[in-house]
C-alpha cells in the first residue's frame, strides 16, 4: 500500500549538507502537529485534594471577595483617626479586643481597641497601629506618630473582587493553586479528563529489563524512559508490550492502541531500513502523516500523524533521539491536547564554556553540563564529548541540552546558546 501524501508539503528552502530537501524545521513541525492534535473534551469535577497535578478545565471566578472582610495585618490597636486631632502625642484608653475568629466588633469614639492579626476590623475603625509603634501604660496607649488612613488594614476584596478571575484555565493544580481555591472556599475543581497515552516500543531485538537476553537482543530502555516522562497526574499511561518488527503484528498493536488512547507513542521503525515499518503501518490503518523528517539532531525521523481520533507520535528508536524528540516536541503536543497553556521544555540562555563545531543543516541538541555562573553572573555550559543518539548513559549524566542552531558551523567560547535544563537547577545569577 502506498503512503498517503503528507498534509503539507515540506519546505524546499531548507538547505545545508545535512538537509536533504524535505527536512522540516522544528518549530514548523510542532505547528503542523498542533493543527492535527485533537483537544481533549471531558471534565472531571474533583475535590481539590485529589486534583493535584491535573489541568484546570475552565477559568475559576472568585465566588467571594478576598480578603473576605476588612482585617488587621498586624497585632496592635484599631482606632479612629478623627480621635487624633491636634498635635501629638495622643493618649487613648484601650477598651476591648478582637482576635482572629471573633465576630467583628464596634469601636467607640475616643477609644482604641486591641486587635490581633487576621481579626476583623471593628466597625468605625479606620486604621490599625502596630503594637511596636505605641507606648502602653496601664489601660491606655500613647501614640507619637499618627497612622495613615487604612494603615495595616487588609481591605475586603482588595486582592480579588467577587466574580474576578481567581485562576485561569490551563494551569496545573499545584500547591499555590490549591491554596487559592481553598481560600475562596472551593472544595471541588473542574479539571480536564486524563490524557490517555499509549506507549508501544517496536523492535524485534527488544527484551524487558530483568529478563535474559539471547545474542543480538537488547533491553528495552525507551519504554522505561517514556513511562517516567509520562508520569504526570494529567496523563493516564497505557503500557503495551514491545512489538516485533512485523507489519501485521504492528498493525494489530497500533490499531488497538489507537482505539484506547488519545496519543499513541511508538518508538523505532521510523527510519528507512528494511525493518522500519511504522509509516507503512499508519498508511495501512488509514492514518494521515503530517510530519516526517525534521531538521533536528538527534531525531530526524520523528513522525506525527493522525490515526482515527488518536494522535500518532512516532519517535525514533535510538534512545537519545527518542528522549530528545519527546522533550522538545512530544511534551508540547501532549500538553496542548490536555489543555495546558504553558507547555514544553524550560529554556534559558547560557554561554558556551568551550568552542563547538557543528555540521549545518539540522539544529542539534547536545547533552551538556551546567557549570554555574561566572563572575558577571552569566550561566556557563559545556557540551559533553561524543554524545551520539545511542549513548543513553551520557544523557543520564547531563544537566541540560544545548541547542546548536541549524545554520551554525562554528560557535566560540562565550557565545550564547539556548539551553534546556533537564532537572531543577538554580538558574538565577
Ligand atoms: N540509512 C539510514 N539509516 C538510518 C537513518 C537514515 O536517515 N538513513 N537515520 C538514522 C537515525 S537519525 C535514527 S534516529 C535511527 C532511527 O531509526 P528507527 O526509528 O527506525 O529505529 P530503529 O531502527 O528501530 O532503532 C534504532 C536503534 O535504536 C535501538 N532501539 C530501538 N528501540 C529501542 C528501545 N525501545 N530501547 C533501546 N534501544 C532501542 C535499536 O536497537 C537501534 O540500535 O535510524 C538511523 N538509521
Ligand atoms: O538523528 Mo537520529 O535521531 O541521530 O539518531
Amino acid at each position: 500500500m502506498t503512503l498517503r501524501q503528507p498534509l503539507h508539503h515540506p519546505d524546499p528552502t531548507i538547505c545545508g549538507c545535512d538537509s536533504a530537501p524535505g527536512l522540516v524545521p522544528v518549530d514548523q513541525a510542532i505547528a503542523r502537529a498542533l493543527e492535527l492534535a485533537p483537544r481533549l473534551h471531558g471534565v472531571d469535577l474533583l475535590p481539590t485534594g485529589a486534583a493535584t497535578g491535573r489541568v484546570l478545565a475552565q477559568d475559576i471566578a472568585a465566588p467571594v471577595p478576598l480578603p473576605l472582610f476588612d482585617n488587621a495585618a498586624m497585632d496592635g490597636y484599631a482606632l479612629c483617626l478623627d480621635d487624633l486631632s491636634g498635635p501629638g502625642p495622643w493618649v487613648l484608653p484601650v477598651a476591648g479586643q478582637t482576635r482572629a475568629g471573633d465576630r467583628p466588633g464596634v469601636i467607640r469614639r475616643g477609644q482604641a481597641q486591641r486587635i490581633l492579626t487576621g481579626a476583623p476590623v471593628p466597625d468605625g475603625a479606620d486604621a490599625v497601629i502596630a503594637q511596636e509603634q505605641v507606648m502602653r501604660s496601664g489601660g491606655a496607649i500613647s501614640i507619637a506618630t499618627a497612622p495613615r488612613p487604612g494603615q495595616h488594614i487588609r481591605r475586603c476584596g482588595e486582592e480579588i473582587a467577587i466574580g474576578a478571575r481567581l485562576l485561569a484555565a490551563g494551569r496545573t493544580i499545584g500547591a499555590r493553586e490549591a491554596a487559592a481555591l481553598a481560600a475562596a472556599g472551593l472544595r471541588d475543581v473542574p479539571v480536564t479528563r486524563r490524557l490517555r497515552v499509549a506507549i508501544l516500543c517496536s523492535g524485534s531485538e527488544l527484551v524487558t529489563p530483568g529478563a535474559s537476553l539471547a545474542p543480538g537482543q537488547i533491553w528495552d530502555s525507551n519504554h522505561a524512559m517514556l513511562a517516567a516522562a509520562l508520569d504526570r497526574a494529567w496523563i493516564a499511561r497505557i503500557a503495551l508490550p514491545a512489538c516485533a518488527d512485523d507489519v501485521d503484528a504492528l498493525c494489530a498493536a497500533v490499531d488497538k492502541a489507537a482505539t484506547q488512547a488519545d496519543i499513541v507513542i511508538t518508538t523505532g521503525g521510523v527510519s528507512t531500513g528494511d525493518e522500519d515499518h511504522m509509516a507503512r503501518v499508519i498508511a495501512r490503518l488509514g492514518g494521515r502523516i503530517a510530519v516526517m523528517k525534521l531538521a533536528m539532531k538527534p531525531g530526524k525521523p520523528l513522525s506525527v500523524g493522525l490515526l482515527g481520533r488518536a494522535l500518532w507520535l512516532g519517535l525514533p528508536g535510538n534512545p537519545v533521539a527518542a528522549y530528545v524528540t519527546w522533550h522538545v516536541v512530544g511534551q508540547i503536543l501532549a500538553g496542548r491536547m490536555a489543555g495546558l497553556t504553558t507547555t514544553g521544555p524550560v529554556k534559558t540562555l547560557a554561554a558556551l564554556a568551550a568552542p563547538v563545531r557543528h555540521k549545518p543543516g539540522r539544529c542539534e541538541y547536545r547533552p551538556a553540563h551546567i557549570l554555574g555562573h561566572d563572575a558577571r553572573g552569566v550561566l556557563q555550559v559545556a557540551c559533553m564529548d561524543g554524545a551520539g543518539a545511542q549513548q543513553i548513559a551520557q544523557l543520564a549524566r547531563a544537566d541540560a541540552l544545548v541547542m546548536i542552531p541549524s545554520e551554525a558551523e562554528q560557535m566560540a567560547c562565550g557565545d550564547l546558546v539556548e539551553v534546556l535544563p533537564l532537572h531543577g537547577m538554580i538558574l538565577s545569577g
